[in-house]
């Protein structure tokens, strides 16, 4: 079945690719429909989920995932989120999410101007284009999970949920 991504960045699209390893999978420009760099748990899902749901309603019958990063607020402190979403070709929607964890105050500083978290990152490990590879998980974790090993993490428990509601009650043919 072929799958359409909401995004062309490469970390995402390698995790979906390595996922879904049979399918036809493309990536293509989709709007989040929320602000570039989301600031919540609840902006960053419906970012994915507004992706996911634009990729599935441009083709008939093609299963769309969105993926979306973004940072939201626990205990006075910012976390890195991320979140995922998958419409299958019946127009049902399923949510995961991806490992979080604490960024330093510098980045916590920088996005609070108004700042977006792809464009810091690359200041502060004096690297190009993070966001396509390593991503900040990759680099505040010394690469010990990079951005697409998360979002592998996120497309599997999409792929599974899905799976299970296809044996379960068909859901394809609804
Ligand atoms: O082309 P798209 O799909 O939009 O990919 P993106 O890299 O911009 O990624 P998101 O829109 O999902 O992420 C929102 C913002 O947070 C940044 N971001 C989130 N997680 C990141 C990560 O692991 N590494 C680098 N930047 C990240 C990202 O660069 C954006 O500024
Ligand atoms: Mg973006």
């Amino acid at each position: 079945m072929k799958i359409i991504i909401g995004s062309q960045n490469k970390a995402k699209i390698t995790a979906v690719k390595n996922i879904f390893r049979t399918s036809e999978i493309i990536g293509i420009q989709a709007p989040s429909g929320v602000s570039d760099q989301p600031m919540s748990d609840q902006e960053t899902l419906t970012g994915s989920i507004n992706r996911a749901r634009y990729c599935q309603e441009s083709e008939l019958g093609v299963i769309g995932i969105g993926l979306e990063g973004g940072v939201m607020q626990l205990n006075h402190q910012l976390l890195l989120c991320n979140w995922g979403a998958l419409v299958d070709p019946s127009g049902n929607v399923y949510i995961a999410s991806g490992a979080r964890i604490p960024l330093p105050d510098q980045i916590t500083k920088a996005l609070r101007s108004g700042r977006e978290l792809g464009e810091i990152i690359d200041e502060f490990a004096k690297k190009e284009n993070v966001r396509h590879h390593e991503g900040t998980i990759g680099i505040l974790t010394n690469e010990e999970l990079t951005r697409s090993e998360m979002f592998e993490h996120v497309v599997k428990q999409l792929k599974g949920q899905y799976m299970l509601a296809k044996q379960q009650y068909n859901v394809d043919k609804i």
